[in-house]
């Protein structure tokens, strides 16, 4: 497959962005463009293209703040998503009551909404004191793999 890959990151304090940057370095097989969520118009959802989302956890189990217009268009424009495929990546710290929540606020989103997850649903947990962009450049190979 060749299809253009669309990094999606959603962030309050940076690390889903340095390693939305990182996983493209990782990616030379085809187009890939990373992109804010906040700056994402969900009108051009494509099915020529596979989206990686990365997105963190803030608050308490809530979106940072990057990731919630995102949310929110998709809430009131309701895209038809039959077609789309993507692969999710959330960022988080186990030592808080919701780890990883965050992205999974959008993955059901996507889901309701037809789009169809593929692959490992890849983690990163700050708690451990490893590099979120490590894992997700790791996990990036994992999901290449699979022939996207
Ligand atoms: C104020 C604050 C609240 C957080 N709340 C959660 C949480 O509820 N669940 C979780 O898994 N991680 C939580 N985290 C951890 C972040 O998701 C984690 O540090 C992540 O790497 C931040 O990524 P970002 O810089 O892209 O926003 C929180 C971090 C901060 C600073």
């Amino acid at each position: 497959m060749n299809k253009k890959i669309v990094i999606l990151f959603g962030t309050e304090s940076g690390n889903a962005e340095f390693a939305a940057e990182d996983m493209a370095l990782e990616i030379s097989h085809c187009e890939v463009e990373v992109i804010d969520m906040t700056d994402f118009d969900v009108n051009d959802f494509s099915a020529h293209n596979f989206y990686m989302i990365i997105c963190s956890t803030h608050g308490e189990g809530d979106l940072p703040s990057g990731a919630v217009p995102f949310l929110q268009a998709l809430d009131s424009v309701l895209p038809d998503m039959k077609g789309i495929q993507y692969a999710m990546f959330g960022l988080g710290d186990s030592s808080y009551a919701n780890y990883s929540r965050g992205s999974e606020h959008i993955d059901k989103k996507l889901t309701a909404l037809g789009a169809v997850r593929v692959g490992e649903y890849g983690r990163h947990d700050a708690h451990t004191g490893t590099l979120p962009n490590v894992a997700a450049v790791e996990w990036t190979r994992r999901i290449l793999e699979l022939g996207q």
